[in-house]
């Protein structure tokens, strides 16, 4: 059992050999609770009907506060029974070590590192593998295994911050399908989060919302709240709608959505993907410009060495832009907008 005031999270972080992992109990509503390990939680309804599996994951990127913090709560009023789930659910605290120094890693980027790799090198490998295994051992023991995207219950919601400001303050990351067909409900869904504005993603990446929704068929999305900014800093009004609809999609068997046609949703084509190849690269904007901006057609984005980036469509914005990151990783994407 856990017993407040110590939360689990902090728990997690700061005595995790005080958690006994593999370790099943039941809450006096009939769910029963699984600590995997730390940093790692799941809820089972005692009867589950037709039940959705969700996993919401937050702090892959240690410094991603406001996520943190969000599930942090939620976990907390389902274990004090305050709330009580209607369907399978995991949270996953991602980067443990990585907050209790502020950081987004120690030593990896953690949301790089889902794909079929076993290396464990170094700490966040160690979790990435973690991770992988708790989240098949979760999957792998629904009652229902979706043969498709189209009638999957699985849904897989990886709440970040962006580094910076953004023009679309909440963004959410559609991961490559393969030629399958965007999910509406989770539009409307995400809508009712008041995270209007969604990028398709337009390749393999080794994200952990892509790995889910390949591997797993989840209705996976990275999902980007806001600015990062320190525990205790998060305005927590801004997060209203998210933490609304989140208790709802856990709380309530079905959900009552916003028709589609009146969510005003802003989509946009992953244009390019620009990786640093060398240490020369560097971006030809200011530090302070906003995720979303736009560009004119034939503006100099960046330039790695020889190699020059530039906007092939006028309009094109750009979104994640980070010059200080490891080789062969991604340190812009340019985004236009589109129709689904
Ligand atoms: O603001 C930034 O530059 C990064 C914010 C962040 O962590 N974003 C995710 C997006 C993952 C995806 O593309 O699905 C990341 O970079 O890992
Ligand atoms: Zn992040």
């Amino acid at each position: 059992m856990l017993t407040n005031p110590i939360s689990f999270l902090e728990r997690s972080r700061f005595s995790p050999e005080s958690l006994q992992t593999n370790n099943k109990f039941q809450l006096n509503n009939g769910t029963t609770v699984e600590i995997c390990c730390p940093g790692i939680i799941t809820f089972e309804p005692a009867f589950m009907g037709v039940a959705k599996t969700i996993l919401l994951s937050s702090g892959v990127h240690g410094n991603e506060t406001a996520p943190i913090e969000i599930c942090d709560k939620l976990v907390e009023d389902l274990l004090s029974e305050k709330k009580q789930s209607n369907h399978r659910v995991m949270f996953i605290f991602g980067n443990l070590p990585a907050m209790n120094i502020g950081e987004r890693f120690i030593e990896e980027n953690l949301n790089r590192l889902f794909n079929d790799s076993l290396s464990t090198d170094n700490q966040e490998q160690i979790r990435a593998q973690e991770i992988k295994r708790e989240v098949k051992r979760f999957f792998n023991t629904d009652s229902v295994v979706p043969s498709s995207h189209a009638v999957s219950k699985r849904i897989h919601y990886d709440l970040h911050t962006a580094i910076r400001e953004s023009k679309n303050e909440k963004f959410a990351v559609y991961p490559y399908l393969h030629g399958h067909e965007y999910n509406k409900q989770q539009l409307q869904f995400l809508s009712a989060c008041a995270v209007n504005t969604i990028l398709l993603s337009q390749s393999p990446t080794s994200t952990f919302s892509y790995y889910t929704s390949l591997n797993y068929c989840t209705h996976g999305f990275t999902v980007e709240l806001g600015k990062v900014k320190p525990f205790g800093e998060n305005n927590m009004q801004s997060f209203t709608h998210v933490i609304d609809m989140l208790t709802q999609l856990i709380t309530q068997k079905e959900l009552v959505l916003p028709a589609l046609k009146e969510c005003q949703m802003d989509i946009y084509d992953v244009k390019q993907v620009i990786d640093k190849r060398s240490a020369d690269f560097a971006l030809h904007f200011a530090d302070n410009i906003p995720n979303f901006t736009g560009f004119k057609k034939g503006t100099l984005l960046a330039t790695d060495g020889d190699i020059e980036y530039r906007t092939l469509e006028e309009g094109e914005a750009i979104v994640f832009p980070n010059s200080n990151v490891a080789l062969g990783q991604r340190a812009l994407l340019t985004v236009v907008p589109c129709d689904i």
